[in-house]
């Protein structure tokens, strides 16, 4: 998209806040993510943001967070997140994040992959919740890095009870993800003395550091690409994870961090689909055709690095439209809360069937989101 078709006082002002404009300030540590997302909106071809859909949607989306006080403590209105405000949250949340991805499926709602308990079935992202807690209900000290490494006590076999499902269609990726907890059991191990907690401790509460760290350290967190020949930045689940301990403890203890703004959205397959649905993003009638049918995008690939880069750059500028029409959202809004909103909102207009208008979300089989 070309910098005349958006709002330009927008522009530059997100420019700025890039360090790309005049008297931007590039003291403190930055993912890259922003800069990525930048370059692919502005040599994306079959994704474009739509500057009139971007602000009706940030009207709206502000009234809506309004209405419904979103705040970081949200975050915990979520039962089935862990409650307690110490470390053992801090490993639920490190575990969750490191293997929170690809939970859609190819089969009918009945048949998807679901995870019981507490008397109901999960779908999706909170399929992975539950079954953390159905391990910890049942004695699996799944939250903690040294029984991943621990193969008398965690045989595969018992990781594939953990993510049992209901349905006959298994967890997607079972296998990489019980690669990715063995990896990640053994570089805690070496490097940060089996404890989640010590990563943050060396991010000296820096959020865009802490994403840094997460990416130096563990492979699985790599989620980055190459587009028109330069090597883009997504980080989805690093950046998630530090948005959660944000949002969990309430930017404080192991979640206060100095440069939570420096957080983008998460570039996972929910958002794009709510931008999309809100008029935010536009696709071009070759990408809705392969989107409609229910065609992979493969990893890496142009269109889908396009809706995914273009996701983030549209977030920024709904963030920067709330807060230009709206002075006081400064100190209330950012990119973490208008994600968690958009994702919160797409998944209950899904349980009130109010999703089946949309178009779907984009099918990518990624351990990256
Ligand atoms: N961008 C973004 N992506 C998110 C979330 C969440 C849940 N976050 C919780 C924490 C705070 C919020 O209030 C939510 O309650 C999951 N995902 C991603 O979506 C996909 C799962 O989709 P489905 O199969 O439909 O459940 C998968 O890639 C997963 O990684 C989010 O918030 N933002």
């Amino acid at each position: 998209m070309s910098d005349d078709e958006a709002d330009p006082e927008l522009l530059a002002l997100l420019r700025q806040s890039l360090g790309l404009g005049p008297g931007s300030s590039t003291a403190c540590p930055s993912t890259g993510v922003l800069k990525s997302a930048e370059y692919i909106c502005d040599n994306a071809i079959d994704v474009a943001i739509s500057p009139g859909g971007t602000k009706a949607a940030a009207e709206t989306i502000w009234r809506h967070m309004q209405q419904k006080h979103y705040s970081t403590e949200t975050w915990s209105s979520h039962k089935l997140h862990p409650q307690s405000k110490d470390e053992a949250t801090v490993n639920f949340i490190f575990t969750m994040n490191l293997l929170n991805f690809s939970f859609w499926s190819e089969l009918p709602l009945e048949e998807r992959f679901a995870v019981e308990y507490r008397g109901r079935r999960w779908t999706g992202y909170w399929s992975l919740v539950a079954a953390l807690q159905r391990a910890l209900d049942e004695g699996y000290a799944i939250t903690t890095p040294s029984f991943w490494q621990d193969l008398d006590l965690c045989p595969d076999g018992v990781l594939e009870h953990i993510f049992r499902s209901a349905t006959a269609e298994p967890i997607p990726l079972l296998a990489q993800r019980i690669a990715i907890l063995r990896e990640a059991g053994d570089i805690l191990h070496r490097q940060f003395d089996g404890r989640p907690a010590n990563i943050i401790a060396r991010a000296n509460q820096s959020a865009a550091a802490l994403v840094n760290l997460l990416v130096e350290h563990f492979p699985n967190f790599r989620d980055s690409t190459h587009f028109h020949g330069r090597e883009v930045r997504l980080y989805k689940r690093a950046q998630i994870l530090v948005a959660d301990l944000w949002a969990c403890f309430n930017g404080s203890s192991y979640g206060a961090f100095d440069d939570i703004r420096s957080l983008t959205m998460f570039a996972d397959y929910r958002i794009p689909q709510m931008l999309q649905g809100l008029h935010c993003l536009l696709y071009s009638p070759r990408l809705e055709s392969r989107i409609k049918r229910l065609h992979h995008l493969h990893p890496g690939e142009d269109m889908e690095i396009e809706i995914r880069g273009c996701s983030i750059w549209c977030v920024e500028l709904l963030r920067l439209e709330i807060e230009r029409r709206h002075p006081e959202a400064k100190g209330k809004v950012n990119a973490v809360l208008i994600d968690f909103f958009l994702y919160d909102t797409c998944k209950e207009m899904e349980a009130r069937g109010e999703a089946d208008g949309m178009l779907p979300h984009h099918r990518t089989r990624s351990i990256f989101y």
